[in-house]
């Protein structure tokens, strides 16, 4: 694989960043100057049991879950206030910390989602809440009520380490899916609407949370997911996810053929086939990599090749390097939850070893291991001689 076709895919509507003008008393008016005043504690109230923010999604500029994660570290008095009060002083933290580019961008995608929500009619209504037992089939579901690695590891694969492949997705669930996909473009079409793409490599597919499917969405990460990313991608965030971008692709000889190679904007990507008839549209994996490393050698045992079966979620690290062979027949049409952790992207701005899961920071740890030991066993060799002398 030549990597000079590499890309890193920086999505630039990635967040969850519904808006509006609310009915539940959260001014969402433009943003106030921020107060300097406002401060959070160092450390978490780690026994303090955060709010859910959820239904305000609309009139929040930023992912409810991160309100709920925030609220931990709010001055003590603060926790008792009522939750619009507490609302607005971590919303106008965050803003102190958005650069006024970054503000205008959440206030435009607000209006667009906002248009959306306002003339598009659903076609399945039952596809906007989650109804676990009828999306998911009973072996995910049992896996997840028993919540332990044991349980998880009973009903995965993994071709690859860090390649996690489960049947996931009832066949109803994704035939609706698909058709509530179909009509939302053709909504689209019919109003003669201008869409954003779901990514800057993919031409067909439509962003879920743009048309009202955010909240279900969300539920989809907190409560399915997060669980088995807890277990298995911990040093990637997998315990802090707190938002996400949520997108379906389409592929076909008349649609995107394939994917190039590239790394999602996410610390924990979920891909599941949703149909239809198709034939290629296999994944190409070639390691995890680092933004440094994004574009080092493959080693061998990075290549792994998995073929998308329809129900079946594949789970990875977002910077697990992969792309999609071409769909040489049908149509395939896969649903994407790039699930992120605003915790570990912070975080890492401070970091500059990723051993604990970059193949090539890897690779580097254990050189300079090896040469140490080298250079202690010669030194020793020579004090050695010199006493024997
Ligand atoms: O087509 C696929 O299955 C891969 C999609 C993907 O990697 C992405 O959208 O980030
Ligand atoms: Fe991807």
């Amino acid at each position: 694989m030549s990597l000079e076709a590499f890309r890193i895919d920086r999505h630039k509507h990635g967040r969850s960043d519904g808006g509006g003008t609310g009915t539940n008393g959260v001014t969402a008016s433009a943003p106030a100057t921020p107060r300097a005043s406002h401060r959070l504690r160092l450390k978490p109230k780690s026994d303090h049991k955060p709010e859910s923010y959820d239904d305000l999604q609309h009139q929040l500029d930023f992912s409810p879950m991160l309100f709920s994660s925030l609220e931990r570290y709010l001055p003590i008095p603060m926790m008792a206030l009522s939750r619009d009060a507490k609302v607005n002083y971590m919303r106008d933290i965050l803003l102190r910390y958005s650069p006024e580019g970054e503000r205008t961008r959440i206030l435009k995608h607000r209006e667009y989602r906002q248009k959306i929500l306002m003339n598009y009619k659903p076609l399945h209504r039952e596809l906007y809440s989650m109804h676990a037992a009828r999306f998911f089939t009973p072996s995910f579901l049992k896996a997840i009520r028993d919540g332990t690695e044991e349980s998880f590891r009973s009903i995965i694969s993994e071709p690859s380490p860090g390649i996690l492949v489960f049947e996931m997705l009832q066949p109803n669930f994704c035939e609706m899916l698909r058709s509530e996909v179909d009509n939302f473009g053709r909504w689209v079409h019919d109003a003669d609407f201008r869409i954003m793409l779901p990514n800057t490599m993919n031409r067909y597919g439509a962003v879920l949370d743009d048309f009202g499917l955010e909240t279900m969405l969300n539920k989809m990460m907190d409560g399915f997911i997060c669980p088995m990313a807890k277990v298995f991608f911990p040093e990637v965030g997998g315990c802090t996810l707190d938002s996400h971008h949520g997108f379906v692709v389409e592929y076909g000889v008349d649609r995107d053929v394939e994917l190039g190679f590239h790394v999602d904007d996410s610390e924990v990507t979920l891909n599941v086939c949703l149909g239809e008839q198709f034939s290629g549209g296999e994944l190409f994996f070639r390691g995890v990599r680092c933004d440094k490393h994004v574009s080092t050698e493959t080693q061998p045992e990075e290549i792994v090749d998995y073929g998308h079966v329809p129900g079946v979620a594949v789970l990875h690290r977002g910077r697990h390097r992969h792309g999609a062979r071409a769909t040489t027949a049908g149509h395939r049409v896969n649903l994407l939850l790039w699930c992120r952790s605003s915790v570990f992207r912070e975080l890492k701005k401070y970091q500059t070893d990723f051993s604990s899961w970059c193949g090539e920071c890897q690779r580097n740890k254990r050189e300079r291991h090896q040469l140490c030991i080298a250079a202690t066993k010669s030194e020793l060799m020579k004090r050695e001689r010199k006493t024997a002398s």
